[in-house]
C-alpha cells in the first residue's frame, strides 16, 4: 500500500545552505546565493522577494533543477531537481520571465508543442481557457500583447497539472485587470492544492496572495514568515498637513505623543506602535485648537513599508557576514 501520509507531511520544496557562485573561485567571481535555507510546505503559496539583484531568480533556478549548485541542498517533491530531473521535472510546472516561444507558431500550435514536452494532463484549450486565451488560439505569438505572452508563459505552466508550480513575476507587464484575473487564478490553483512558489517586485502581489514568505537581499534571506510576521514589529504611520501660522495658529506644537515625529515644512509624519491611541490624541488636540490637519491620511505598516525598512536595515548591517540578519525563513 502506498504511504501516503509520510509523502503528504514531507515539504514541497526543502532549501538547505544553498549556494550559487557565477564564474571562478576568488575575487573574479561572484557569489549569487549565499548559503540559504527555505521550507515550502505542500499546498503553500510562499513567495520570494528581494532588492534587485538578490539573487531570487539564480535561486528560483536551482530549485527548479535548471542549474546546480555551489553548495548546499534542494529536495523538491522529496528528490534533488537537478540529478533526479526525470523524476520531478513531469510534477512541476515552470512560468520563465520570457518564455522564449517561437514567434511564427499560433497560440494553440505553442500549446500542442509544449504539450508533447510535458505530462500533457491539462488539454491544451483548457489551460488556454484558463488564462483568458482560447479566442487567441489562431493568432501567432508575434502579434500578442506583452500581456497576453505572459498569460501564454502561465498557461504553459500549467499543461502538466503541476504539483508545485514556479512563477517568475508572473504578472509584470499585465494591466490591472488582467493582473486581478492571473491572481484569482492562482487562489484557484492553490485552492486546489498546488504549491506555488512566487518571485515578485509587487509586494501589494504578495501581501495579497502569499501563505509566507521570504524577503532575500544580497543572496541571503534577511526576514520571513506570514505577512502579519514580517510587519509585527513595524510602525504605523500618520501624515498630515498643518495649517499655515497665523490668527489663532499662532502656537501649533503637537501634543506629546507615543509617536516618532518627523517634519517637512508643513508636513508632519508620525510612526507609531498604537496607531488608534495616537490618532485619538491628534485629533482631540486638532479639535480642541479647531484646526484642520489637511490631507489626514492614517494606515497600519504595509508588506512595502517593511520591505524597504528591513533592505535599509540590511544596507546598514553591509559590512558584517551575518548569514541571517534579522530571521529565518524557515
Ligand atoms: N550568469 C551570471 N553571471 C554572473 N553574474 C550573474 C549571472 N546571473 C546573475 N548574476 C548576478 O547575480 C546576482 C543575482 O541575480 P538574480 O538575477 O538572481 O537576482 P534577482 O533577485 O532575480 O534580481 P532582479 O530582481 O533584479 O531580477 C546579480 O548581481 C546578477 O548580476
Amino acid at each position: 500500500m502506498k504511504n501516503s501520509s509520510s509523502s503528504e507531511q514531507q515539504p514541497a520544496i526543502e532549501v538547505r545552505g544553498l549556494q550559487r557562485r557565477y564564474g571562478p573561485a576568488g575575487p573574479a567571481g561572484f557569489d549569487a546565493v549565499r548559503g540559504i535555507d527555505l521550507t515550502v510546505r505542500r499546498g503553500e503559496l510562499f513567495a520570494l522577494l528581494g532588492t534587485n539583484g538578490a539573487g531570487k531568480t539564480s535561486t528560483m533556478e536551482l530549485i527548479e533543477g535548471l542549474a546546480a549548485p555551489t553548495g548546499g541542498t534542494v529536495q523538491v517533491l522529496g528528490h534533488d531537481p537537478y540529478r533526479a530531473r526525470a523524476l520531478v521535472r513531469p510534477r512541476i510546472g515552470i512560468m520563465l520571465q520570457e518564455g522564449g516561444f517561437p514567434s511564427e507558431l499560433t497560440v494553440a500550435e505553442t500549446g500542442r508543442t509544449w504539450s508533447g514536452l510535458t505530462s500533457g494532463a491539462r488539454p491544451v484549450d483548457e489551460a488556454l481557457d484558463l488564462v483568458g486565451l482560447l479566442d487567441r488560439r489562431r493568432v501567432r505569438v508575434k502579434q500578442l500583447s506583452g500581456g497576453e505572452r505572459r498569460r501564454l508563459d502561465l498557461a504553459m505552466a500549467l499543461l502538466g497539472r503541476p504539483e508545485v508550480l514556479f512563477l517568475d513575476e508572473p504578472s509584470t507587464g499585465l494591466d490591472p485587470e488582467a493582473r486581478a484575473a492571473v491572481w484569482r487564478l492562482v487562489r484557484e490553483l492553490r485552492a486546489q492544492g498546488t504549491t506555488v512558489l512566487l518571485t515578485t517586485h509587487y509586494l501589494e502581489e504578495a501581501q495579497e496572495l502569499a501563505d509566507r514568505l521570504a524577503i532575500m537581499h544580497r543572496g541571503r534571506v534577511v526576514t520571513g514568515g506570514t505577512v502579519a510576521q514580517v510587519i509585527a514589529d513595524r510602525p504605523s504611520r500618520i501624515t498630515f498637513e498643518l495649517p499655515e501660522r497665523h490668527g489663532r495658529h499662532q502656537d501649533l506644537s503637537l501634543p506629546p505623543l507615543d509617536a516618532e515625529v518627523s517634519a517637512e515644512g508643513r508636513r508632519i509624519t508620525l510612526r507609531t506602535p498604537r496607531l488608534q491611541a495616537t490618532l485619538t490624541e491628534l485629533l482631540g488636540w486638532a479639535a480642541h485648537h479647531q484646526i484642520e490637519l489637511g490631507g489626514l491620511d492614517a494606515r497600519s505598516a504595509s508588506l512595502e513599508e517593511a520591505f524597504l525598512a528591513i533592505a535599509a536595515e540590511a544596507d546598514n548591517d553591509n559590512d558584517t557576514d551575518t548569514p541571517a540578519l534579522i530571521g529565518s525563513a524557515r
